[in-house]
């Protein structure tokens, strides 16, 4: 079902230092920042040849990586997003499985502009998944 690993994200208290970081101390390509409200976050996309690194920093007071930050104040690995061809497939074929979707159960328009879900960490190893559709 699921299919290419899309992007990592990374949790980062300060999105100008972490940027910086990827670019001039990593030598990647960086795109600008990208606030995106709907989902409490802006985001810094690092591209690589064969995926992306998404640096996430947190957009308001609700923001659904602030408890995050709160754990890791320097910052760690958010979560991975994998690729899907049927989000809506996908999402009922793990809730007959007993995973939980987070949010309403309903995809939102990710950062990429389309659409994605996101998965409980406690149901697969610790690890908050994204699936997004291509
Ligand atoms: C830019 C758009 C989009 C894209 O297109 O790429 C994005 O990526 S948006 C990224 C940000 N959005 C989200 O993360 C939405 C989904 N997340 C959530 O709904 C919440 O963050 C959460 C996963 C439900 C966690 O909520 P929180 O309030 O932080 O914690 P809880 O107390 O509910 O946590 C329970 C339990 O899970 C552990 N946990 C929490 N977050 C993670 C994580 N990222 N990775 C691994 N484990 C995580 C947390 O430590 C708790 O564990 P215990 O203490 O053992 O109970
Ligand atoms: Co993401």
């Amino acid at each position: 079902m699921i299919g290419r690993l899309n992007h990592v994200a990374i949790a980062v208290p300060d999105l100008e230092a972490a940027t910086a970081t990827y670019r001039d101390t990593l030598g990647a390509r960086v795109s600008q920042p990208q606030p995106e409200p709907d989902h409490g976050v802006t985001v810094v996309f690092i591209e690589l040849p064969n995926t992306k690194i998404e640096l996430l920093e947190a957009l308001g007071d609700n923001s659904p990586i602030n408890a995050f930050l709160e754990r890791n104040p320097s910052g760690g690995i958010h979560h991975v997003c994998y690729e899907v061809e049927d989000i809506l497939a996908a999402r009922d074929r793990l809730v007959e499985t007993g995973a939980r979707v987070l949010g309403t159960g309903e995809p939102k328009i990710g950062a990429h502009g389309k659409p994605v879900l996101f998965l409980h960490p406690k149901d697969f190893n610790g690890t908050l998944v994204e699936l997004e559709q291509v």
